[in-house]
């Protein structure tokens, strides 16, 4: 059984329609990668997954039981590091355990762990402010993880870093997603990321946002699973491969964006 499905899911604000005809069936475990043009409802898309808003017709299921509301099964990562400021790493890591009723001892050690899994031992006792961007970043997705979820959902979590702290983060996602086994619903702007993360991107079009099309990205065995030595990095981004399906997914998308801002002139000459 998947994971979660979408079935004749529509989204509408008003007369707008952001999203019409959504059927996606995500597996368990899987990592997909949602790209489309600005404006095709990848975050309208994302907050009915995680249950903050309710579509307007249709329905999603999560292990075969409509989505209702926000759960605890369920972490969302946004683009901005929504921190407690006046708490520490550690504080905002054991915030995420405090709704799930962890007795307090506990809570420290778990949030202890994920922080060490996404590389901030040390840093416990900081503040928001005396980190990085990457650093409260990982904080975030150390405080989705910590209450393990069985989905993460992540809304352009890396956008606001810079490339090399994107890129670390990238493979630390990979290395977490690999070893946890979570299911993940990723969207970006970057063809690059999508290729780079994904084992399925979906590529939407614009108004009314569908999905048009899911690409399968396979590199073969990377290193995480198991004992597999293939290539990551610098090595796999520059291979004929990943220049193959960033071609694919870029033709996918510019059609799009190309036919979203012929659309917008239409109506502006109107
Ligand atoms: N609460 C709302 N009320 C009215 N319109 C909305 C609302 N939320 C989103 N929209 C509209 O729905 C469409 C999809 O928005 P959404 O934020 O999901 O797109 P997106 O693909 O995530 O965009 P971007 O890539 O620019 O972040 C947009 O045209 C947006 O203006």
């Amino acid at each position: 059984m998947a994971k979660i499905v979408f079935e004749g899911v529509r989204k509408t604000f008003g007369d707008f329609t952001a999203l019409d005809g959504i059927d996606l069936e995500i597996g368990s475990g899987e990592f997909l990668v949602v790209v489309g043009p600005s404006g095709c409802g990848k975050s309208t898309l994302l907050d009915l997954l995680g249950g903050l808003s309710t579509p307007t017709a249709g329905r999603i299921l999560l292990d075969g039981k409509p989505v209702t509301g926000p759960g605890l099964d369920r972490g969302i990562v946004f683009q901005q590091y929504a921190l407690l400021p006046w708490r520490t790493a550690l504080g905002n890591v054991e915030f995420g355990l405090e709704a799930t009723g962890v007795p307090r001892r506990e809570r420290k050690a778990r949030a202890r762990e994920f922080l060490d899994l996404v590389g901030l031992s040390g840093f416990e006792d900081r503040h928001p402010h005396q980190l990085s961007g990457g650093m409260r970043q990982r904080v975030a997705i150390a405080r989705s993880l910590a209450y393990d979820p069985d989905v993460l959902l992540m809304d352009e979590p890396f956008a606001a870093l810079d490339a090399q702290t994107r890129e670390s983060l990238q493979d630390e996602l990979r290395r977490i997603w690999q070893r946890t086994g979570k299911t993940v619903v990723f969207i970006t702007h970057g063809i690059e990321e999508a290729v780079y993360l994904g084992q399925k991107v979906a590529v939407m079009t614009s108004r009314p946002g569908r999905i048009k099309e899911i690409v399968p990205v396979a590199f073969g065995e990377r290193p995480g699973t198991g004992t597999a030595t293939g290539p990551q990095g610098e090595e796999l981004r520059s291979s004929p491969e990943f220049a193959r399906y960033r071609h694919d997914i870029w033709t996918l998308l510019h059609d799009e964006v190309a036919r979203a801002q012929q659309l917008e002139k239409e109506e502006a000459s109107v």
